[in-house]
C-alpha cells in the first residue's frame, strides 16, 4: 500500500466499492447529495459498508447538512467520518463533531491563496482540512465536477490541520499533483469515472497503481 492515503469518492455500487478495497483506497467516500449523481441515502451506505474491511475508512460526504439529516446517517452506523462540503463555518464543523463523535473533513475551495489562508479558522474545529477546486457560482454541485486547481499555491505552505488534495484528479496527472503539493492524501471522483456518477473498476486500480508508484 502507497505511503500517500486514497480516498475514492462517490461509491454507489458493492462492485466498485469491492474494487476500491483491493486497489488499496485507505478511505471510501458516499455521497449523501441530493442533486449529486452519486447521492445514496444512509440506508445504501450502511448496505455498500457492510463487508468492508474495517481498517478502511467510511466517509459521508454532505453539503450544508442538517442536524437531523446528520443523525440519520450517524445512526446507520456504518461511518467513520463525516466530510462537510459546503459553507460550514468553523463552529458549525465543531459543533457536528461533538455533537455526532465523528471524525469531521472540511472541504476547502480554492481558487486563490487567500482560499487556503482562510482554512487556519477551522484548526483544532476538524480533523481533517480537503482542498479542492472552487466551482463556479451557480454550479449545480460544489464538488464532484472534475475540476481542478492551481496546485502551485499549496507549495510550501505548512498546514497545521491534517490535510487532503482532491479536484480534477486522475490516474494521468496525480503523479504531476503529488510532487507539486507533497498531498499526504488524494481524494477522487469524476477521474474514476465512465460517465458522471457510473464508477469504473478500472479507471479505480490505474490511479491507485499511479499513487502507489509515487
Ligand atoms: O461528487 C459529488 O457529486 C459531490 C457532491 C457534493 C459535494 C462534493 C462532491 N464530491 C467531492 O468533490 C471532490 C472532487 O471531486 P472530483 O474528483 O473533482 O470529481 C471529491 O472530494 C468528492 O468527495
Amino acid at each position: 500500500m502507497s505511503r500517500i492515503a486514497i480516498k475514492i469518492c462517490g461509491l454507489s455500487t458493492p462492485d466498485t466499492v469491492g474494487a476500491a478495497v483491493r486497489a488499496g483506497a485507505a478511505y471510501l467516500g458516499f455521497v449523501h447529495f441530493a442533486k449529486s449523481p452519486r447521492h445514496v441515502e444512509a440506508e445504501q451506505i450502511r448496505a455498500l459498508a457492510a463487508p468492508v474491511p474495517p481498517h478502511v475508512g467510511r466517509v459521508a460526504v454532505v453539503v450544508d447538512p442538517t442536524d437531523d439529516m446528520l443523525a440519520q446517517l450517524a445512526a446507520a452506523g456504518a461511518l467513520t467520518a463525516l466530510q462537510l462540503h459546503g459553507k460550514e463555518s468553523p463552529e458549525r464543523a465543531a459543533a457536528i463533531r461533538a455533537r455526532f463523535g465523528l471524525p469531521v473533513w472540511k472541504a476547502i475551495a480554492v481558487k486563490a491563496r487567500g482560499d487556503i489562508a482562510a482554512a487556519d479558522a477551522y484548526a483544532g474545529a476538524v480533523d481533517r482540512l480537503l482542498f479542492d477546486a472552487k466551482t463556479p457560482d451557480g454550479a449545480a454541485l460544489p464538488g464532484g465536477m472534475g475540476l481542478r486547481f492551481d496546485w502551485t499555491l499549496l507549495r510550501g505552505v505548512a498546514v497545521a490541520t491534517p490535510w487532503g488534495l482532491s479536484g480534477g484528479l486522475s490516474a494521468d496527472n496525480i503523479a504531476e499533483a503529488i510532487r507539486v503539493t507533497g498531498a499526504p492524501l488524494v481524494d477522487v471522483s469524476s477521474g474514476v469515472e465512465s460517465a458522471p456518477g457510473v464508477k469504473d473498476v478500472d479507471k479505480i486500480a490505474a490511479f491507485c497503481k499511479a499513487v502507489a508508484a509515487c
